[in-house]
């Protein structure tokens, strides 16, 4: 049975004390999910170990958005595998169309990040999608195969959940139709050895489409940027319809 996974990914936001804040609002607003829906928070670096503590015996999630493949060594500036294990981290976004935008990860970085984090226990988020220049010269389908093809060599599909987070749709309020994001979602799905593979849909999902989009038959959660950062707003799209 698929998982739906609602996860926020906050990306460069958000201090300690701000993510304390957060959670006091956002634990408050939750209905009661059931047993085979997930909630994560994907929070910096910096906010994990204050999360962790706060998570403790909670059902919520926690998750890193990045992981560097090797266990240790002379990489300034990354987090590896054993680090977020030992602190309570249980999910990882890898791949994130900004991560290979501005830090020149590539489908080969990805494929080391998805087995580090799998060999240490964690269930990656490989994030893939399409640029508007490739949307509108009809390559979406051809790039989302490649970046899977790529991405996927020797990777467990039984521990792995897959973002489609068309890049035109990300922080820009343009949401890709419910339809269309639930076809790519459906494409996706066909190319996996594992059909069961959770998918989630990301890209301006906010409290007045998420349940649209989860009422499409191939998608099963969402990767929410801006509207994960406030309380009502995320509990909203955890409590969809
Ligand atoms: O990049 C995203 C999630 O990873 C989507 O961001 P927005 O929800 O802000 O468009």
């Amino acid at each position: 049975m698929r998982k739906k996974i609602i996860a926020g990914n906050w990306k460069m936001f958000k201090t300690q004390a701000e993510a304390q804040e957060f959670l006091q609002g956002f634990v408050t607003e939750l209905d009661e999910t059931p047993d085979e829906q997930e909630t994560v928070l994907c929070v910096p670096f910096t906010a994990l170990w204050v999360m962790s503590k706060s998570l403790h015996g909670s059902r919520i999630k926690l998750g890193a958005q990045n992981v560097h493949w090797e266990d240790s060594g002379a990489y300034t500036g990354e987090i590896s595998g054993p680090m977020l294990v030992e602190i309570g981290v249980r999910y990882v976004i890898v791949g994130h169309s900004e991560r290979r935008e501005y830090f020149g990860e590539t489908d080969e970085t990805v494929n080391l990040r998805l087995k580090a984090a799998q060999n240490h226990g964690l269930t990656p988020i490989l994030c893939v999608g399409e640029s508007k220049q490739q949307r509108d010269t009809g390559k979406t389908d051809a790039h989302i195969f490649s970046q899977l093809e790529k991405g996927l060599v020797d990777i467990d599909q039984n521990n792995l959940v897959i973002a489609y987070e068309p890049i035109w749709a990300i922080g820009t309020g343009e949401t890709c139709e419910a339809d269309e994001a639930n076809r790519v979602i459906g494409l996706i799905r066909s190319k996996l050895k594992n059909p069961d593979v959770s998918i989630q849909y990301g890209g301006s999902v906010k409290p007045n489409n998420i349940d649209e989009i989860m009422a499409q038959p191939e998608i099963d959660g969402a990767l929410v940027g801006g509207a994960s950062l406030t309380p009502d707003s995320f509990a909203r799209i955890v409590n969809y319809q």
